[in-house]
């Protein structure tokens, strides 16, 4: 598993104005959606292309470059993935989107699955998960595990924000699939959040908190 860190300036640029105590949810939400392209951007950055011959505008053949193989289902995970969704769905806009439904107990910290909706070649295609939170890890676990169950054979996730103890819980439960986050944080505290952290994204993102 590859797990890449992405220290653009632009990035931490947005994502320390994310962190500000008080940040209004349309500001939330749209840097939010912004790192979602960001990270979108990096983590396509090693898809296979392949040469092709099309014809151009002087009327002869010309090759090009296009993506090659597999193509991508979005894998947002309910509710604070949508968050990210229009970010990542900008830089690929053909991509399907399969909706996975999970939130995390707030006393046990395990994940609960409510909903799934994936598409049916999921196995033909890679599987880009987003999410703003890895805390524990295992709601991505469960949501790796549901992938896979359901034969989707590659597997990449963004997150905002990542939490140690969550990418090595994840590193050893699914050491094929391959995580970029915006940042890699300090820690979790007793409650589960990371820190320094976001606080809750789903309730900034929704207007809930
Ligand atoms: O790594 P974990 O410890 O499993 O925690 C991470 C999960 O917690 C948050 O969702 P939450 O349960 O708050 O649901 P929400 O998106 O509906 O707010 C976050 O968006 C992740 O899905
Ligand atoms: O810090 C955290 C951990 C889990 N979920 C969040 O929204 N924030
Ligand atoms: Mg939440």
């Amino acid at each position: 598993m590859a797990v890449k860190e992405i220290k653009h300036p632009l990035v931490q640029h947005k994502l320390g104005l994310m962190r500000e105590q008080g940040i209004s949810s349309k500001n939330f939400r749209a840097l939010a959606s912004e790192i979602g392209s960001l990270l979108t951007y990096e983590a396509t950055r090693d898809l296979e292309s392949e040469s092709v011959e099309i014809t151009g505008w002087q009327d002869t053949p010309i090759t090009i470059q296009q993506l090659k193989g597999k193509k991508i289902t979005i894998v947002p995970i309910l509710r604070a993935g949508l968050g990210m969704l229009d970010g990542v769905m900008q830089l690929i806009p053909s991509a399907r989107v399969s909706v996975v439904g999970l939130y995390r107990n707030e006393e046990s910290l395990q994940p609960v699955a409510y909903f799934d909706k994936v598409v049916k070649d999921v196995e033909d295609r890679t599987a880009l998960i987003v999410d703003p939170m890895l805390a524990t890890g295992g709601t991505l676990i469960a949501t790796i595990d549901l992938l896979k169950q359901k034969g989707c054979k590659h597997i990449m996730g963004l997150f905002l924000v990542a939490a140690p103890e969550g990418i090595e819980a994840v590193t050893t439960a699914h050491p094929d699939v391959d995580i970029y986050t915006a940042s890699i944080d300090e820690k979790l505290n007793d409650q589960g959040y990371i820190l320094p952290g976001l606080g809750d994204a789903g309730d900034k993102l929704f207007g809930t908190r």
